[in-house]
């Protein structure tokens, strides 16, 4: 028999590409990753389990140190590391938000922290987790028009009500921006740009954990249901895992425990939810290539051809 050929290299073979296909190369020496580990470790947080890594076909994420069983904790995050609107309220934003008429909402709350915070550069307490975050988004409301004009015809319609929606969302919250000049020596209209605000309100949509808040005055009535959770938000989706995840209130950690273990070195996912495509690519910026809940989106039209 010639050499490479039998059962054995075969079986070789295929271990090989498997950890070829889901192995990561590992980031976590990266500069901005080693000040965004001593960041969380001045907040009580320090990862046993996983480490920054880029896998082929979904980017960077996390990849586990050893294997994970099912129900194991896989990460424990102190509250002084999310920021939510509690975090905006504390902040120089808090009095402006509070004199501020119409109320701002819990979501441009969050987003004009996070511009303010990033025009802030090396003065920002945040600024080791603003430095891992991306600089650019995929979602939809990002793409040129002529790129979304060859959408198909559902998802077309759905990304331009995207874009309307946060066009309005950045006309309706000027008045607000104005408010805050006192802040800055520039003018606000420089720093709370439509880029800015279409950064932050990506970076809320596609990485904020579900962590609900009781109504507060100071805000509009909209529900206060984000908190940006560094670190947690380097997961990946799949649609094939199940995790559980939720803030709790005895801990005061917001924690995420696999239902369904993972082996060591491979990449550790969380689940979005039973997403479609179209779903994941509107709110995400991603189509998941063997998704189970990919559909067809068939229109109100078709009963008629077809009867
Ligand atoms: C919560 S973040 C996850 C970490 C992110 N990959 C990063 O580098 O910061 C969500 C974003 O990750 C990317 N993403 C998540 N799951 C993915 C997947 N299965 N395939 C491709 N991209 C994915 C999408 O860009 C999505 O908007």
């Amino acid at each position: 028999m010639k050499r490479g050929r039998g059962r054995t290299s075969r079986i070789r073979r295929q271990k090989l590409f498997r950890s070829s296909v889901s192995r990561g190369v590992n980031e976590s020496c990266k500069p901005e990753f080693i000040e965004f580990k001593k960041w969380l470790k001045d907040r009580k947080f320090e990862d046993t389990n996983l480490i920054p890594a880029c896998f082929p076909g979904t980017g960077r994420g996390l990849m586990s140190k050893t294997s994970l069983q099912e129900g194991q904790m896989i990460i424990s995050l102190p509250e002084s590391c999310l920021l939510t609107t509690d975090t905006v309220i504390r902040s120089y934003l808090g009095t402006y938000i509070a004199k501020c008429q119409p109320p701002p909402s819990p979501l441009l709350a969050l987003c004009t922290f996070l511009v303010s915070e990033k025009h802030a550069g090396d003065q920002s307490l945040w600024k080791p987790y603003l430095d891992i975050l991306p600089k650019a988004y995929t979602c939809p409301v990002c793409l040129e028009p002529k790129v979304v004009n060859l959408f198909p015809e559902p998802l077309k319609a759905k990304a331009e009500e995207q874009r309307a929606r946060v066009q309005g969302f950045f006309s309706s919250s000027r008045d607000f921006f104005s408010s805050l000049q006192p802040l800055f020596s520039e003018a606000v209209e420089s720093i709370f740009s439509y880029s800015a605000l279409l950064w932050a309100w990506c970076t809320v949509n596609t990485r904020a954990v579900y962590m609900k808040h009781g109504q507060r005055k100071c805000f509009s009535p909209e529900p206060d249901t984000y908190a940006l959770a560094p670190y947690l938000d380097l997961l990946n989706h799949s649609p094939d895992v199940q995790v559980k995840a939720a803030f709790n209130e005895e801990t005061r950690c917001y924690e995420v425990r696999t239902a369904s273990g993972c082996r060591k070195h491979e990449q550790v996912f969380i689940c979005y939810g039973p997403h479609d495509n179209q779903r994941l690519l509107l709110e995400y910026g991603f189509v998941s290539i063997q998704n189970p809940h990919a559909c067809v989106y068939v229109s109100a039209g078709w009963n008629q051809l077809c009867s």
